[in-house]
């Protein structure tokens, strides 16, 4: 289904994506969906590479989606480059991109954003139908940024009602995410795969991130702290010779303070179900962070990464 001749389709309706999907499903093709907010790396087409594995053909969505961004979040500023985006899926074999313009009902004359304002529903005749995820939202990203996950999950409803995926692939750098994602799509008898890929790193370690590109060189470099911390770990447990979750927990936040970063959360979970751990002998347990770093124009970039770390024989 791959012809390198051929304009990538690109629909920003749902309803002109959902008439293709079916056409594609009534001619017995099995779909795959990647769902991403554009700017893309390798990390992202690394997911377009497996989904295309897995289905004979894969839809990518490009969306900012404004539900899951706080008013005080970089909504505006989040990098955005669909033409490249577009040549990059193209190139990596992706058979159509859905990229709406909103994907919110917009309320005539009710102003700009009137849907999503302070990404909050304002006005009565908007949206006002969310999906939550009761426990697993709570942890890591949860805790401050407590709309993200409805926002999330809401809009990934969305896609897979517009899309109708077989299978849905995400990655693992956003593991809560993942998760949660999956929990949602069980309880809610979506009939959808739901796959988990590896984190793509760069060479020296940097998470591949669309908000990299808004770090400055010197926080990029120290920004290095995150992942340095995560394989200290993975390497400590692996031996043996770490077992105590807050030495360390406190031994990364420490790195990534020295670095020069402000740390959101460094946290020891369950890798299953994001329960609390008491020791990291007994079970793989997931050691994720979040932390900000100085951004080259204003304010702060919030990067994240996790690692699961694994004891030996488990
Ligand atoms: N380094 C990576 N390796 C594997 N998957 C990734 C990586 N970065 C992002 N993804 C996955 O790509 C999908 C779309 O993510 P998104 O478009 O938000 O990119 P992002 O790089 O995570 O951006 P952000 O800078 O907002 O964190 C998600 O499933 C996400 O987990
Ligand atoms: C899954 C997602 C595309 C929903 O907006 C977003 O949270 C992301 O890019 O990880
Ligand atoms: N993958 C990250 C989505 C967000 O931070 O909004």
């Amino acid at each position: 289904m791959s012809d390198e001749s051929q304009e990538l389709p690109v629909f920003t309706t749902a309803a002109d994506m959902r008439a293709w999907v079916r056409k594609q499903k009534k001619s017995g093709r099995k779909v795959a969906l990647v769902p991403t907010m554009g700017y893309l790396h390798d990390g992202h087409l690394s997911l377009v590479k497996a989904a295309l594995e897995r289905a004979d053909v894969v839809v990518a969505s490009i969306y900012v989606n404004p539900t899951q961004f706080a008013a005080h979040e970089d909504f505006d500023v989040y990098p955005r480059n669909p033409d490249d985006d577009r040549a990059k899926l193209k190139a990596a074999g992706a058979h159509a991109v859905f990229e709406p313009e909103s994907l919110y009902v917009a309320v005539p004359g009710a102003g700009e954003g009137s849907n999503v304002v302070g990404r909050e529903t304002q006005h009565p005749d908007s949206h006002e139908t969310y999906v939550t995820v009761e426990r697993l939202q709570k942890p890591l990203c949860g805790g401050s940024r407590p709309h993200f996950f409805r926002g999330v999950c809401t809009v990934v409803t969305k896609l897979f009602h517009i899309c109708e995926p077989d299978v849905a692939v995400f990655g693992r750098k956003d593991y809560q995410q993942w998760r949660v994602i999956s929990r949602m799509v069980r309880d809610l008898d979506f009939a959808v795969e739901v796959v988990g890929l590896p984190i793509c790193r760069e060479q020296d370690g940097l998470a591949m991130s669309s908000r990299n590109a808004r770090l400055s060189e010197e926080a990029r470099q120290k920004a290095l702290a995150i992942s340095r911390g995560l394989k200290w770990a993975e390497a400590g447990v692996a031996d043996g010779s770490l077992g105590a979750p807050e030495a360390v927990k406190e031994h990364v936040r420490g790195l990534i303070e020295e670095a020069g970063g402000k740390v959101d959360y460094v946290e020891l979970l369950n890798a299953d179900n994001l329960g609390p751990i008491a020791d990291l002998a007994s079970q793989p347990a997931l050691l994720a962070v979040a932390a900000h770093f100085a951004a080259k124009d204003r304010g702060t970039v919030r990067l994240i990464d996790n690692t699961v770390l694994t004891p030996p024989g488990k």
